[in-house]
């Protein structure tokens, strides 16, 4: 496989992460941020110790504030900003971009404006320039800081066509990270999204200690709602069993190493959701999601119990106990 030249807009954990992985595989990785503590960190002393403590990362990572030096020569583009930055760093990107790219989105949501997919607000943010080449996004159980340690890691590449995936699988598959090509962009955006707002009410359950049962039951209704919210947008069900679906749920909705479960143990600490938020100073994609969710459910008549409670105790004070109270009581499946 050539050498690539690799751009990530973003240099927070993310970024991070799949820069080290693509330096691993020898492609030169340039990041563009916007806090100087951030890029001296990852040029001077290669780490990034705001999101990754002191862990060493690959030296061969270079940094820096300047956008049109970001993007100087590159082959590929990886959006590595949470959702709400994507439109911001778009313009930029269109205003700098030298050559068209294959662009890679990470951001894990849904389009507000729209009720509908990220992907296609994104590819509509680039439209009418001749900067994007191909559209695809990664999707699966991947928290930054194993993949940062190289800890085994498996994941999907959703691109819109399967000959793209398999292409940009060869870049970032070794040993250690692994990627399963799709076109189930839908299927894959959905079950990213969503399982992020799952992942509160497992943090909820587990400062209850409700117990490995309610655990258990709250990932199969979860992974049910998902299928069911996936199915209006013309999802396909082997993405919800794959990578993208039921491993980043189980991850996520399991693990302290989440910020999203972490939000929902502060959320029964403070026994109250806004005050919980207030103090979460973490990227938390699942707080947004549960509304959007919600609102498409409505729109949708989609039958959505979870996110209904989830919604509610987020956004109009309900309780968190109100997620063990209620989310076993009205429980329907595919
Ligand atoms: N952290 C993780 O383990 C994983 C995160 N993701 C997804 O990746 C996306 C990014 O998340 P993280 O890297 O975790 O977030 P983060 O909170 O660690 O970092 C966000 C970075 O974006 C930068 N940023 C924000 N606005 C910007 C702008 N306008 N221009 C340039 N940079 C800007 C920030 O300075 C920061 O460096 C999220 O959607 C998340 O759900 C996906 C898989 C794993
Ligand atoms: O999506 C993730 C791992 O796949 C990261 O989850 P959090 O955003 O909850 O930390």
């Amino acid at each position: 496989m050539n050498k690539k030249n690799i751009t990530i807009i973003g240099t927070g954990a993310y970024g991070t992460a799949l820069a080290n992985v693509l330096a691993d595989n020898d492609n030169n990785v340039i990041m563009y941020g916007i806090v100087e503590q951030q890029i001296d960190d990852i040029n001077i002393y290669h780490q990034n110790s705001v999101f990754l403590d002191s862990k060493k990362i690959n030296k061969k990572i270079k940094a820096t504030n300047s956008m049109p030096a970001a993007l100087e020569n590159t082959d590929i583009l990886i959006l590595g900003v949470p959702t709400v930055a994507i439109k911001h760093v778009v313009n930029d990107i269109i205003k700098y971009a030298k050559k068209p790219m294959d662009v890679i989105n990470t951001a894990k949501g849904l389009d507000e404006e729209s009720l509908g997919l990220l992907s296609t607000k994104i590819k509509k943010y680039f439209e009418g320039s001749s900067v994007i080449k191909t559209y695809s996004a990664l999707y699966g159980p991947s928290i930054a800081v194993e993949v940062v340690d190289r800890q085994p890691t498996a994941i999907m590449i959703a691109s819109e066509t399967i000959e793209k995936a398999k292409e940009l699988c060869e870049v970032f598959s070794n040993e250690y990270f692994y990627m399963y090509p799709t076109t189930d962009i839908a299927g894959c955006e959905i079950s990213a999204a969503l399982k992020n707002a799952i992942a509160i009410g497992g943090g909820i359950l587990k400062a209850y200690d409700a117990g490995d049962n309610a655990h258990a039951t709250l990932l199969t209704l979860g992974l049910n709602e998902m299928y069911e919210f996936g199915k209006h947008f013309g999802a396909k069900l082997e993405t919800f069993l794959n990578f993208a679906g039921l491993g980043d749920l189980i991850l996520t909705a399991s693990s302290k190493k989440s910020r999203n479960f972490r939000l929902g143990e502060k959320i029964v600490e403070n026994n109250d959701a806004k005050k919980a938020l207030e103090a979460f100073n973490l990227t938390v994609e699942g707080v947004e999601t549960a509304r959007i969710a919600y609102e498409i459910g409505k729109k949708y008549q989609i039958d959505m119990n979870f996110f209904e409670i989830i919604y509610n105790i987020l956004y109009n004070n309900v309780k968190p106990i109100s997620l063990l109270n209620n989310v076993f009581r009205d429980v329907k499946l595919v």
